[in-house]
């Protein structure tokens, strides 16, 4: 189920390009592709490479796994990561559909999402980073409200996640089960041993939830 990758480039190259297939599909299939980014250290690289790539970027919506409730100029914000890494070049063409809003507070912002989120279900690329506790987007374990985010039968797309939990312990939106599971394709940029351990270990963390529940192509990849 792993795959092992020598270093960070090489396996930037690799999730590139089946992130660029699976759009193709959809844009072959539908008129119209959705990815999903997410956050963290790893998918920097893979966003580099994906917003230099000729695709027809102005049909292709691009949203995110989780986000911090935070201003998109906030260093922790994953739209703005996106936004600098990604929708840049070719790929700033395509159309963004954040899951922070301006308005009270983490639930609001995942409630004020939802509507937008459900007509993009189910999405053609997921790309995920896992955590060292195994969490997937801010499905974190320790949430009060991690068994409803997991629930794959949950009615919600989007919910929040309150602060302290995760590395910033901000205050989150995260997309749920039901949302990463039916994705088309999925996945996952891991590296070194502490987080193979987790994805290989018998605990059952989030990422083994999503790997037991989705019928999708999943892909983990990861590098020492
Ligand atoms: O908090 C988060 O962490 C995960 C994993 O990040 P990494 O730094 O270990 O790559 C990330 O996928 C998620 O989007 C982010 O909010």
């Amino acid at each position: 189920m792993i795959e092992t990758f020598a270093d960070a480039d090489a396996l930037a190259d690799a999730a590139a390009a089946w992130i660029l297939d699976g759009l193709a599909d959809g844009l072959a299939a539908r008129g119209h592709a959705t990815l999903v980014g997410t956050g963290g250290r790893s998918p920097g690289p893979v966003y580099d490479r994906l917003s230099r790539a000729e695709l027809d970027w102005g049909r292709v919506t691009v949203t995110l796994s989780d986000d911090r409730f935070v201003s998109p100029n906030h260093p922790d914000s994953n739209a703005g990561l996106v936004r600098r890494r990604l929708l840049v070049g070719a790929a700033a063409a395509a159309s963004f559909q954040p899951l922070r809003y301006d308005v009270a507070d983490e639930d609001a912002s995942a409630e004020a999402a939802e509507p937008h989120i459900r007509p993009l279900v189910p999405f053609d690329v997921l790309m995920l980073g896992m955590g060292e506790d195994g969490h997937i987007a801010s499905l974190i374990p320790g949430d009060p409200r991690l068994a409803q985010g997991l629930d794959p039968a949950g009615s919600r797309l989007v919910q929040g996640v309150p602060a302290g939990l995760g590395a910033p312990p901000l205050p989150r939106m995260t997309l749920t089960l039901p949302a990463l599971a039916s994705a088309r394709r999925i996945l996952i940029l891991t590296s070194g041993e502490a987080r193979r351990r987790v994805l290989e270990g018998g605990d059952v963390r989030p990422v083994h939830v999503l790997a037991e529940t989705t019928t999708s192509p999943l892909r983990v990849l990861w590098t020492p």
